[in-house]
């Protein structure tokens, strides 16, 4: 369950100070899938931040799963972030190692000593069992998405937040890697907050929030 309480972010950029959100409240239930939508610098992308815990802000509370990030000092988030998932619409992935590589990468520095449990079943479940040892170039957009979904699902957090992850795919492989993320996402009871541009994919999640001017319409 995520609580957001009174939130207020604001951006120095040089003599300028940008408010983005003064006052937001909203919760998230349990298990429930969100869909964020909203205008182009509306600040969806800085409101996963915050739930991230990659930004601070200048006042209020942010809880995630009993967790007061908002109060946490940089250990305390650093440790906090490893166990969400985070999904992004350029995949970043890494050029120089394999698909299985990639997915693996981030457990391995987080938990050096641990085996990655549920890969093989994973893997089968995205579809991704006979690209492991392809390089995420020979890979086509759906794919590599796929492989981000993995890399962010290996940690089995309780959250993911996901930046327009569909932004670079065309309609039908779009809706196939939503289907196959709010699935799994299911599956597993994990919160997840998606932003998107298309009403078209909001058809998949529990809730849709639209961002305007700092705050949700309606
Ligand atoms: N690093 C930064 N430094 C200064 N301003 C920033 C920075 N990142 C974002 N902004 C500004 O904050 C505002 C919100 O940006 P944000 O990326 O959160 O919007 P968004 O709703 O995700 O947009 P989009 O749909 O285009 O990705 C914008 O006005 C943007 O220019």
């Amino acid at each position: 369950m995520i609580s957001v309480s009174d939130l207020c972010f604001r951006r120095q950029d040089g003599a300028e100070v940008q408010t983005l959100f003064d006052g937001l409240s909203f919760t998230i239930n349990a298990h429930e899938h969100l869909a964020l939508l909203g205008d182009s610098g509306s600040g969806k992308t800085t409101l996963l931040h915050l739930l991230a815990g990659l930004l601070s802000p200048n006042s209020g509370q942010i809880e995630v799963n009993g967790e007061r990030i908002s109060a946490y000092n940089a250990q305390q988030l650093a440790h906090y972030r490893r166990k969400i998932g985070l999904i992004f619409q350029h995949y970043q992935l890494l050029d120089c190692l394999s698909v299985k590589q990639n997915i693996l990468f981030q457990h391995q520095l987080n938990y050096p000593n641990q085996v990655a449990s549920g890969f093989d079943a994973l893997v089968e479940q995205l579809g991704l069992k006979d690209k492991l040892n392809k390089l995420p170039s020979q890979l086509s957009g759906g794919e590599q998405q796929r492989v981000g979904i993995a890399r962010a699902l290996l940690n089995q957090p309780k959250l993911i937040l996901a930046d327009e992850p569909t932004g670079n795919l065309d309609q039908t492989r779009a809706q196939q890697v939503v289907e196959m993320l709010t699935t799994l996402c299911k599956e597993r009871q994990i919160n997840l907050v998606m932003v998107t541009h298309s009403q078209r994919l909001t058809q998949y999640f529990d809730s849709v929030k639209v961002l305007a001017n700092g705050q949700f319409d309606g």
